[in-house]
Parts: structure tokens; sequence; C-alpha cells
């Protein structure tokens, strides 16, 4: 197969030249696997075909059925059969993963979206991955763009990005070589080499904004005569799908997100940052999800009227479990100690991290972790004074250890911050940036 695909390959300039976005120092040392996630549909088959030919690292691969479609086992075997195809000589590995929780009634590609996320970041890192390649293409840009102009918050696809799911996504990188390809160019070439894959009926439902945004924007492109429909059945497994192509985007590059500065910064250990001025529009948005904890990027109107706010004279929002504070030395963003305990609950341990922000080492103080809001009169001196320095809403969100009604500071070497480097992850993921946590990490 792997002689196909790089005999047709010629034809397709467009595609191959994707193939120079691959990074030699891709994931550290030669090797380190690196991941790539396969549905089955043209996109990431056209994605795995690309790194075989590439060949410089092992390659494991995750699938996600997700149970939606009657026919999903059999698209979950036919990626496990093109691996095998592929031959194991390529160090290639298959890992298939099932979506089996209760699916929502409404909302099921967003709840599909974020567990099959979570599945295959759960898998990869236990792996030891650090990077997982995506099928995105130029298209799937374009149809980010339009999305937003109907209202969604989703954000367009970059070449290089950290995972933007946290806390399951720390330290793991996404990777979209294809982001400058058209897709029907990469089909054309699957097509060309005799190699098999699906469509999902879900990306033709108009119930969904995705397809109904897909379909306006193919009927506003340049006539395809002679393309078929996909046939979706489970009997059209290994049969091709014809398409052709369209002209190619020319969007390759990646534009380095400036990497914040810290010097100035003296809260940051304790998760909080400390600004001399308000930050633009994109660059609040990442300090309020990393400072509280969450996922859920803020949507630019909500940032938007932060910063009108701000013009307006109002000193204090909250957003995101972030609190956003106007003080005379500036602006303070820190999570929102209220958001913490809201309704009886406590901050969720996903695997070693508390609240989103730190990371728990070992401690052998025994008692509960719980945020120091309320607990703060009953600390003895010493700890007191080790955080007076801090501004209240800062010391409040900070984790300590309850014994019966004793509270403790934690000590420094037990838990380590870690929204300094999710923050410069999300700001600074361009391959300069990605190359030294990578290699640091794996030193
Ligand atoms: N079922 C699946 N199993 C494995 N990987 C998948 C699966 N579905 C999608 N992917 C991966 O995700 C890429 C993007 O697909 P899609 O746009 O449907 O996903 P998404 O996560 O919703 O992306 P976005 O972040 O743009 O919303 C695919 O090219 C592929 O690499």
């Amino acid at each position: 197969m792997k002689q196909r695909l790089a005999a047709t390959l010629g034809d397709f300039p467009d595609v191959a030249a994707s193939l120079s976005l691959f990074p030699e120092y891709m994931n550290g040392a030669p090797e380190t696997p690196i991941g790539v996630a396969v549905s089955g549909g043209g996109d990431s088959v056209a994605l795995l075909m690309l790194l075989a030919l590439w060949g410089k690292r092992p390659l494991e691969v995750f699938c996600v059925d997700h149970g939606l479609n009657p026919a999903s086992a059999h698209w979950t075997q036919g990626v496990a059969d093109l691996c095998a195809d592929l031959g194991a000589d390529l160090g290639l590995s298959f890992t298939a993963l099932h979506w089996t929780g209760d699916k929502p009634a409404t909302g099921v590609q967003a709840a599909a979206r974020r567990a099959r996320h979570h599945l295959i970041l759960k898998a990869a890192r236990a792996k030891g991955i650090k990077v997982l390649c995506l099928g995105h293409n130029a298209d799937d840009g374009a149809e980010a763009e339009a999305m937003r102009a109907e209202g969604s918050t989703v954000g367009t696809p970059r070449l290089w990005s950290a995972s933007p799911f946290w806390p399951e996504g720390e330290g793991v990188f996404y990777f979209r070589p294809l982001i400058g390809v058209a897709r029907a160019r990469l089909r054309a070439w699957l097509t060309a080499a005799g190699v098999p894959y699906i469509d999902d009926p879900a990306n033709d439902n108009p119930a969904y904004l995705r397809a109904k945004v897909r379909q306006v924007l193919q009927a506003s492109a340049p006539s395809v005569s002679g393309a078929t429909r996909a046939d979706t059945s489970p009997a059209s497994q290994g049969r091709m799908i014809a398409h052709i192509s369209s002209p190619v985007a020319q969007r390759t590059g990646e534009v380095a997100g400036e990497v914040p500065s810290e010097g100035a910064n003296h809260l940051i250990h304790v998760g909080a940052f400390q600004l001399s001025e308000v930050p633009p529009a994109d660059r609040l948005a990442a300090m309020i999800v990393c400072a509280g904890g969450g996922e859920k990027l803020p949507s630019a109107r909500e940032v938007a009227a932060i910063l009108d706010g701000i013009s307006a004279g109002r000193t204090v929002f909250t957003l995101c479990g972030a609190r956003i504070e106007v003080t005379r030395d500036g602006v303070l963003i820190c999570r929102e100690p209220g958001d913490m305990t809201r309704n009886g609950t406590v901050p969720a341990v996903v695997g070693d991290i508390w609240d989103g922000r730190f990371r728990l080492l070992s401690y052998a103080q025994g008692g509960e972790i719980r945020p120091l809001r309320g607990h703060a009169k009953r600390l003895q001196r010493a700890d007191r004074e080790k955080i007076a320095h801090l501004p209240p809403v800062a010391r409040a969100s900070l984790p300590i250890v309850l014994s019966g009604d004793t509270p403790r500071l934690m000590a420094a070497g037990d838990l380590h911050c870690l929204v300094s480097a999710r923050l410069r992850a999300a700001l600074g993921a361009a391959l300069g940036q990605v190359r030294n946590e990578i290699s640091l990490s794996n030193l």
C-alpha cells in the first residue's frame, strides 16, 4: 500500500506539501510514538496515510466508536483493517475506544465530541503521547468561521494548539498538518491511491449547525460535476467514494502567539495574574480560562462585555470560574473563591490535579483538601503570615488541608501550580515553543 500511496502523491503536490510541516523533532526521541485520531473519514484516513509515508515516528492510532450509528462498529473495524494493511513494520498500533456512557437527548454531537477527546486523551497519555495528530483541513477552517458568523463560539483550528480539554489534555499538543489542504483534494488522493474511507451521515444532518454551514459552503463552491454522494451503509465498507477536487487553500502557516512574560507577575505561583494593564481580548480570554481552572473558553461576546464594563468604570467581573478585578495597580485575574464551593460542592480532583489548577504531589498529612475560603481565621499564625501579602481573593482560593476543624497550608513541595504552564502552552503553542515543551519534558 505504501508504494501505491507514494506513487500517486506526485499528482497531489498540495497534499504532499503538508509533509514539510511535520517537524523532525516531533515529540522528542525517534522511538517516542505520536498519536493520530482516525475516524475512518477521508480527512483522518489521508492524515494516517501521510504519517505512514513520513515514517519517522511509531504511530499510535486511536479510533472512537460513538455507538450513534448502526454502522459505527464497521467503521471502526475499517480503520483497524487499514492499520493492518499498512503493516506492523511501520511500528503502528491501533486502539479502538468506545463511548459507552449515557447519551443525552439533546446536544449529542457536542457530548460525543467531548467524550471522544476525553477517551483519546486518556488512552494517549497512558502511552506517554504528547503530540496527537488530527485531520482538520482547510474546509474545517472555513466552516468554523461560518459557524462563528452564526453565533457559535467554536474556535478556528490551528496547526498547533494545546489540547483545549482540561485537565485531561494537560501536556498534550494537537497537531493539524492538513490545515492548509482542501478536503476534496485529500479525498481525491485517497481515491487515486485506492484507499477506502467512509462518510458519517451526521456530517450531512442539517439539524447540526456544522452540517448546515458545510452545505452552504459546498453550494457556493465551484461545481463538482461527477462527484457521487457517499454510501454510508455497512456494505459500503471497503468501497471507494469518488470526490472531485476543488481549488486548494494556501493556508499552511501559523502565527505564533506571543509568550507572556512572567517577570512582573509575582502572583503566578498561586495561580493568579497581576497585570499592570488590561490585556487584549484573546489573551484575557486565555487568562480567564487558565485562572478559572475549567475548560470552557469564554465567548468573544462575554470578553467584549468585560472590556466594555472596564471602560465604563466597573471593577469586578466573574466569568468561567475566574474573577477579574480592576485594582489600583492594574488588573487581577484569579480563581473566584465563591464559585469553588457553590451549592455545597467541592473542587474536583481529576487524576492528581485539584481544581484544574494545582498538581497534588506527595503529601502525607491526613485530611481533606479544600479552598481556604471560610477557614482563614483558624489558620495558625505562621501560616497566616506566609500568605498575608496575597490579595484576599487569591488567598481564599488556595488549597489547604483540613483535618477535623483545623486548616493547614500545604507545603510548597506538596503541590505545583499549573496555571502558568497552561497559559504558556495556550498562547505560545507555535513550533518553537512546542519543541521546547516537548524536548524539555522528554530529557
Ligand atoms: N470517531 C473518531 N475517532 C477518532 N478520531 C476522530 C473521530 N472523529 C473525529 N476524529 C478526529 O478529529 C478530527 C476532526 O474531526 P471533527 O471536526 O469531526 O472533530 P472535532 O473534535 O469536532 O473538531 P473541532 O475541534 O473542529 O470541533 C478528525 O479529522 C479526526 O482526526
